[in-house]
């Protein structure tokens, strides 16, 4: 007896979305990418070569049956455009993914009253949409989802090639870790319009560790458990592992003219610095100047 394929709907065929469905694809899942700009070819440059997996491209909600996992792929700002998909695909079966950066995975998805499991996910990759359907992915990919029902079920799905998968029982907190690096790294190149390489300089190092340090107080009064010495790991991380000539989200958006995602990396740790009367000048001013560049 041979089994059915599992069908999964990605929402979103930027960089995250394009790797996520090579991954998928590669897994041999059958993979409908829906999609807000049109395109005739998915292409993926990958460290191991160029592909072109075969999978069907969606720009109409109605065009698509049943599916077993919905991953959405959208940055936060774009879920509300997005929601005509979500509503379309949600059968209350199958879990929506929400991948994404930030802390407010479910909030981001919370308006639209869907009946099936949000799984909130984390993803650390280095990829950049580079044209409508083609997309280069710099670094392998690992991802951090919650040790539950569906984390688990999830972090399946790739296979032993795929993308590694953590399961978490405090994804808060891990939440929290990845915002630092967003935080560090994603306002810096956005407005400097440079890549990795700006690490190099001894004041944008100074100026990033000064960023991470209010970040992690205010994550620590949040709830998360962040070490003593997490601040200047993050930033050797930022250093050391991403290869320096890729960028961030938040500089390609810049760079491409598009809206950015501050109100949903930075405006948040803001926000929880306020509340728990931390202070962050470095952070407010990084949110004043990234409120201030116009797409
Ligand atoms: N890029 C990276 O290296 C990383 C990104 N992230 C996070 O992952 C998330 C996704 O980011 P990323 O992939 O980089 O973003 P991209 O901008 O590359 O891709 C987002 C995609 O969503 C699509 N989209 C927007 N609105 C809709 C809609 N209404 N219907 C269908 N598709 C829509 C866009 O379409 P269109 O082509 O029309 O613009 C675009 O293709 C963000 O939260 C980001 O912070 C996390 C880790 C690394
Ligand atoms: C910094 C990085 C590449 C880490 O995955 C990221 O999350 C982003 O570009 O938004």
């Amino acid at each position: 007896m041979t089994s059915r394929q599992t069908r999964i709907a990605v929402i979103g065929a930027g960089a995250i979305g394009g790797v996520l469905t090579a991954a998928a694809h590669d897994a041999g899942h059958a993979v409908t990418l829906c999609v807000r700009t049109p395109f005739d070819h998915f292409v993926i440059d990958r460290p191991g070569g160029t592909d072109e997996p075969a999978v069907r491209v969606a720009t109409d909600p109605r065009e698509i049956g049943e599916v077993d996992w919905i991953l959405l792929t959208t940055k936060v700002q774009d879920v509300p455009g997005a929601a005509r998909w979500l509503r379309a695909l949600d059968n209350g079966r199958a879990p929506i993914v929400v991948v994404q950066n930030g802390i407010e995975h479910d909030e981001s998805v919370a308006a639209f009253d869907l009946r099936g499991p949000v799984v909130p996910a984390l993803i650390y990759v280095g990829a950049e949409r580079v044209s409508p359907g083609h997309v280069v992915q710099h670094t392998p990919t690992s991802m951090i989802v919650p040790a539950a029902e569906h984390g688990t079920a999830f972090s399946d799905l790739f296979g032993p090639d795929g993308p590694t998968v953590r399961l978490t029982e405090n994804f808060r907190t891990d939440a929290w870790r990845k915002l630092l690096t967003n935080l560090a790294a994603n306002p810096i190149t956005a407005l400097t319009s440079r890549r990795l390489e700006v690490f190099d300089e001894d004041s944008i190092r100074e100026l990033a560790l000064a960023v991470l340090t209010e970040a992690v107080a205010a994550g620590r009064a949040d709830g998360a458990e962040l070490d003593d010495d997490e601040a200047e790991s993050v930033l050797a991380a930022c250093v050391e592992q991403f290869p320096r000539d890729a960028g961030t989200s938040m500089l390609y958006d810049r760079l491409a003219g598009r809206p950015t995602e501050h109100e949903h990396i930075i405006a948040p740790m803001v926000a929880a610095a306020e509340h728990h009367g931390i202070p962050a000048p470095h952070n407010r001013t990084l949110l004043a100047l990234m409120r201030a560049l116009r797409p």
